[in-house]
């Protein structure tokens, strides 16, 4: 009998023509996620799960008891609760690798917008406001040169760093929990502290997974050791970084800038103090939302999936659930 699985995320058609080759799927066919209790139901018979984001829990579990694997169109996973997968045997996967490059061009990009406030400046061209030459108070700050700290120099840090060193000749530094020498001979990059970091860098970039670890791992404390002049990136997970905090580290210029991907909060609230804070860049989301990446995401899921629900091991298996 060929296996049963659900698509809970919309992916191209040579992504669905891919699946359809060893599986009999139902499929969520509209952009908005899928109602919870709808999911649940579709879960009664689903040896497999495509999905992006949604909580893999055990309520999820307890109305899926067929289900062998779900299958994340996304490198993080903090949307699975690991401990209740093991337990009941359901593998998880996650798309590492084909989204590095594309990320860390948004990374540099916020980099880029935040210090030489490129879309404040936009909005300023376009509101007719260009009445002389040169006005100093339109300028910013250099990037080129400058001291990069990034918090997480994982696959993505890496390429982040790699920009940062060989295009914009910056001194890079890094803090993991664990050091990287390879990275640290190979890129010419230093390990710091934490604290260290924080207290060196000109632009720091948050980069790490969320995990109870990582929640909140920037504070009231951290932002407070970061220079005045320096740039805040975050292109991890909202809640990464404790937004009160930032906010008011932003109020009282104790930063100069951020420039924001995710959002503890997402759809970020319209009301959320940092839409209307002229030095914070924000972007809704789109790390690795290119047409190109996205599709390579969904193919690598998509493998994923049918490895899984072939009762193969599926390379992409989280570090969490490996035996
Ligand atoms: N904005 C967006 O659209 C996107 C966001 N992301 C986010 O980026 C994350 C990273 O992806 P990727 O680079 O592939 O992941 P990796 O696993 O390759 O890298 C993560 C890095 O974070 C470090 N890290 C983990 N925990 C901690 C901790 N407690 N303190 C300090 N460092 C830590 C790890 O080092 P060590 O283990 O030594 O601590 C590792 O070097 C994803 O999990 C996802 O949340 C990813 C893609 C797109
Ligand atoms: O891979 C990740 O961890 C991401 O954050 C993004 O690449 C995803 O696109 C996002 O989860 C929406 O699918």
């Amino acid at each position: 009998m060929r296996p049963k699985v659900f698509l809970a995320k919309q992916v191209p058609s040579e992504v669905e023509a891919y699946i359809a080759q060893y599986c009999d799927y139902r499929k969520w066919d509209r952009e908005e996620e899928i109602p919870r209790h709808q999911l649940l139901e579709e879960l009664s018979d689903a040896d497999g799960l495509l999905i992006s984001g949604g909580s893999i829990d055990q309520e999820l579990l307890d109305h899926a008891p067929k289900l062998k694997i779900v299958s994340n169109v996304s490198v993080g996973y903090n949307n699975f609760d690991t401990a209740a997968m093991k337990a009941r045997d359901v593998m998880g996967t996650h798309t590492p690798g084909v989204l590095d490059e594309t990320v860390a061009d948004t990374a540099f990009g916020l980099i880029l917008a935040a210090a030489r406030r490129i879309p404040e400046l936009d909005a300023y061209v376009k509101a007719g406001n260009w009445k002389k030459g040169s006005d100093e108070r339109n300028f910013g700050v250099d990037v080129h040169h400058a001291k990069l700290g990034i918090i997480g120099m994982g696959r993505i840090g890496e390429a982040i760093a790699r920009r940062a060193k060989f295009g914009f000749s910056m001194d890079v530094m890094y803090y993991n929990r664990s050091r990287k020498e390879d990275a640290e001979q190979k890129l010419g990059v230093v390990y710091r502290s934490l604290q260290e970091l924080l207290q060196e860098s000109d632009f720091v970039v948050l980069m790490t997974p969320l995990t109870p670890e990582t929640n909140r791992l920037i504070g009231r404390e951290e932002l407070a050791l970061m220079k005045k002049t320096a740039i805040f990136i975050n292109t991890s997970r909202g809640q990464t970084v404790d937004e009160e905090a930032l906010i008011e580290a932003l109020e009282k210029g104790s930063i100069r800038g951020a420039g924001l991907d995710v959002f503890e909060q997402e759809p970020v609230d319209p009301d959320n103090k940092l839409l209307k804070m002229p030095n914070v860049v924000t972007l809704p989301h789109i790390g690795s939302a290119t047409h190109q990446t996205r599709f390579d995401m969904a193919m690598l899921a998509a493998n994923n999936l049918v490895k899984g629900v072939q009762g193969e091991v599926p390379p992409n298996l989280v570090a969490e659930l490996r035996r």
